[in-house]
């Protein structure tokens, strides 16, 4: 058990206490697992999520109404969401803010990519008996985020014609990330998750909003048979070829850059501002916390691609390579 001054800075997803009646019912029924971090893992809907995160879930599912001009982030956990948050923000309100970095007000310099960007299940309704008010939120298009996979999405979000930017990663990557990230959440009086554990899990699907290929290939067929409402995008094209990437997602969400844009040099502008270097470096990134307890360091670590070889035995990496070929190929999906 972790004590009471661990609890206190343990992430409100990650907590086990105050969980409608409603969640309580649910659970009950559900398979459970023990979880990385939190105690347990519950499979709704085919998909892991810790307790009070399935709060999150179910109330979204019941109360969020996406608007057909509302624009959502949905990725698999570190896969590079907080870049791309950076990303589209400074995109969709480049007139109001200056992406220039001698702009020196421009709100990404003073505040985490996810707190401009708010998760829908983790921040905006993790709180059964505290609804947000989202009718103060007077920008257009609204900018939301989520790691819900498809079969999970409030109905509105499947039925309105809201847009969906996709994000994964490699899953050798992806699960390096979040082995070290869910280290760090960890209470200290539980020590280390043991790599080879979490690995067993990660490759019988039993992690955050596993299975990792599950919600990867769900939305990569919704992508084809809708590419107007679903962009599919990778954390190895962003790094590869940020400028073309970049330009397609303008360009998806309605607004690309015109000519004289391109010219004055904004899509670089918005690369160098979201860059790992940039962001990573600001004071508020290094020292700050997001309400819901996680240090805003904690989303920055190396940003690369390819740190798996670093941390997984050849036999590792052969084993998640089949599991991805076995369950992807077939579809068209590499890594
Ligand atoms: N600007 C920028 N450029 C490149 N890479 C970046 C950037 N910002 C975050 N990162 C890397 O993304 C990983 C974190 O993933 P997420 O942001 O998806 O995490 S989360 O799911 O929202 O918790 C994590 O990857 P790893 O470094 O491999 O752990 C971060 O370092």
């Amino acid at each position: 058990m972790p004590t009471e001054a661990e609890s206190s800075v343990t992430p409100k997803y990650l907590q086990e206490n105050e969980l409608s009646q409603e969640c309580k019912e649910v659970i009950s029924t559900l398979p459970m697992e023990r979880g990385w971090v939190a105690s347990h893992l519950h499979q709704y809907q085919g998909f892991w999520h810790t307790t009070r995160q399935l709060q999150g879930v179910l109330s979204c599912q019941k109360h969020f109404k996406a608007l057909d001009t509302d624009v959502l982030i949905v990725s698999t956990p570190k896969s590079g969401t907080t870049w791309l948050k950076a990303w589209t923000f400074s995109l969709l309100h480049r007139n109001q803010h200056d992406p220039n970095t001698q702009n020196q007000n421009h709100p990404l310099l003073f505040n985490n990519p996810h707190f401009l960007v708010p998760f829908l299940e983790l921040d905006l309704y993790i709180d059964d008996n505290t609804l947000p008010d989202l009718t103060s939120l007077i920008t257009s298009p609204r900018l939301f985020s989520t790691h819900l996979p498809y079969v999970s999405l409030p109905k509105s979000v499947q039925e309105s014609a809201c847009k969906i930017i996709y994000l994964c990663r490699d899953p050798k990557d992806a699960f390096i990330s979040l082995w070290h990230f869910t280290n760090m959440l960890r209470p200290k009086s539980r020590g280390m998750n043991s790599l080879q554990e979490a690995f067993d899990k990660f490759c019988r699907g039993v992690s955050l909003y596993g299975p990792f290929w599950a919600h990867v290939l769900d939305y990569w067929q919704k992508s084809l048979s809708e590419p107007n409402k679903i962009m599919f995008m990778r954390f190895e094209e962003m790094k590869m070829k940020p400028r073309l990437v970049l330009q397609e997602l303008a360009t998806f969400v309605g607004c690309p850059f015109s000519k004289e844009e391109e010219e004055a040099g904004v899509v670089d502008h918005i690369l160098k501002l979201c860059s790992f270097d940039n962001l990573s470096n600001l004071q508020v990134n290094k020292n700050g916390k997001l309400s819901s307890g996680e240090e805003h360091k904690a989303f920055f670590r190396c940003g690369q691609i390819g740190d798996c070889k670093n941390h997984l035995t050849a036999e590792m990496i052969q084993q998640l390579n089949t599991i991805t070929q076995e369950k992807l190929a077939e579809h068209g999906l590499r890594f």
